[in-house]
């Protein structure tokens, strides 16, 4: 299938960007760039940009590789410029800054929205001020900027309590009591994108909610699990062991983005929608857990504890933590979301985005968790 042209495209291979000019108008200078016989097979678009807020970060880069790969041109939006490539301009700037969104955003059709500060963090001001108010900035920004398709990053986790969820599609309700102030702030940052969906204005948004994004250069979930065991922490199986959890292999959190943006269009069934991204293939989280561990050399973890009790201690490190913050920061290892997370059921149904956006996972799990062992050499246990 051409991707996100439409059948009236002849030239519907690489360009998604501007795909319902091409649909209209053949003579776009898209398409022009494609009717040229001298012109490589692997088209750079150079007028059609995209943008990529949260650029630096874990998904953000993949994602911009991807792109660049694919032959577009990427700009990065992001406080920090953490890499250099080239076909991608750098724009250092906090979201919540409209005038340093608008010169990043200038010409480009598409936004893929993926920043949010780290959920491990507890500011609830700072995901107050990026995830809502700097979400709603960056809606503003490409109003103005004439963006025509805005992709947000949003997460599984806008419907998960801390109870079990099986198989859960896109139509549970939002968490009545999110978990903490990362998953309260995500809620109403997908909200936010989803209702400002607009055919008439020609503003078309969607949300893309993957669950626990793994693969190379993750800053959290490998480096926390060597860390933690590098403490001997990593003794203990939270329950029993049989909670069954998505783990997502980041080329397919970036490839359900793509697809995302490619089928985004006034006509399709995307338009306002979330769609679940995952692996398909629920894991036992402590099996995941322990085949990270073992592949880097580290034991797999073996005593059962119950999970109430664990979730209560979690729970009380949590409000001690909380008491004393003005005298001194402590940051448990376990916190109750993270025990829920290790305790609990929860993953996700990707049917939707199979049947609306043809949404396959890329790289198998077995596959997937090879190449992200290996690609932290450095986290080899004796390194
Ligand atoms: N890592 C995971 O397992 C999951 C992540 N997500 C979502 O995926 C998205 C990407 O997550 P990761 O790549 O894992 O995180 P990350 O922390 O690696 O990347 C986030 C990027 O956002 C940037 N950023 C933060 N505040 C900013 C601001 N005010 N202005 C401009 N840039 C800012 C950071 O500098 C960083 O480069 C996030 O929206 C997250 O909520 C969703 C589900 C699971
Ligand atoms: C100390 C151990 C009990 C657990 C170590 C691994 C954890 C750091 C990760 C296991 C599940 C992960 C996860 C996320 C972050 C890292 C884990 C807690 C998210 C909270 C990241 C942001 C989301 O949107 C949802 C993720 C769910 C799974």
């Amino acid at each position: 299938m051409g991707i996100g042209f439409s059948a009236l495209c002849p030239y519907g291979s690489v360009c998604f960007l501007r795909d319902h000019y091409c649909s209209a108008r053949v003579s776009s200078d898209c398409c022009k760039e494609r009717r040229d016989p001298h012109m490589a097979t692997r088209v750079r678009p150079s007028s059609k940009r995209c943008a990529i807020i949260g650029g630096s970060g874990f998904l953000g880069r993949h994602l911009v590789e991807r792109l660049v790969d694919k032959g577009y041109t990427v700009n990065v939006f992001d406080i920090r410029q953490a890499y250099e490539l080239p076909g991608v301009t750098f724009h250092q700037g906090d979201l919540c800054d409209r005038q340093a969104l608008l010169v990043a955003l200038k010409e480009v059709s598409v936004v893929f929205h993926c920043a949010s500060p780290a959920p491990a963090s507890d500011d609830r001001a700072l995901f107050q001020r990026v995830n809502i108010d700097g979400t709603r900035t960056v809606i503003q920004a490409c109003h103005e900027a004439g963006v025509q398709k805005l992709i947000l990053t949003s997460s599984a986790s806008v419907v998960f309590e801390g109870t079990d969820i099986k198989n859960g599609r896109e139509d549970l309700p939002y968490a009545k009591k999110p978990i903490d102030y990362y998953t309260e702030t995500k809620i109403q940052q997908e909200k936010l994108v989803l209702e400002a969906c607009s055919k008439d204005k020609g503003f078309l948004t969607v949300a893309i909610r993957p669950h626990g994004i793994f693969g190379p250069r993750d800053p959290q979930l490998v480096p926390i699990l060597v860390d933690t065991a590098r403490r001997g922490k990593m003794k203990f199986i939270i329950g029993d062991g049989s909670n069954l959890v998505d783990f997502t292999y980041v080329e397919n959190v970036v490839h359900g983005h793509i697809l995302a943006a490619e089928h985004l269009k006034a006509d399709s069934p995307l338009c306002g929608q979330a769609y679940h991204i995952t692996n398909d293939e629920p894991v036992r989280f402590w099996d995941f857990m322990s085949q990270i561990l073992v592949g880097l050399g580290y034991s797999a973890p073996r005593y059962h504890l119950p999970y109430t009790l664990v979730y209560g201690i979690a729970l009380l490190l949590w409000l001690i933590a909380v008491l004393l913050r003005p005298l001194i920061r402590i940051k448990p290892t376990f916190t109750p979301m993270r025990v829920a997370l290790a305790g609990t059921h929860h993953y996700y149904s990707c049917a939707r985005a199979k049947k609306d956006m043809g949404y396959q996972p890329l790289v198998p799990l077995r596959e997937a968790i090879v190449r992200t062992v290996e690609s932290y050499p450095h986290l080899r246990k004796g390194k």
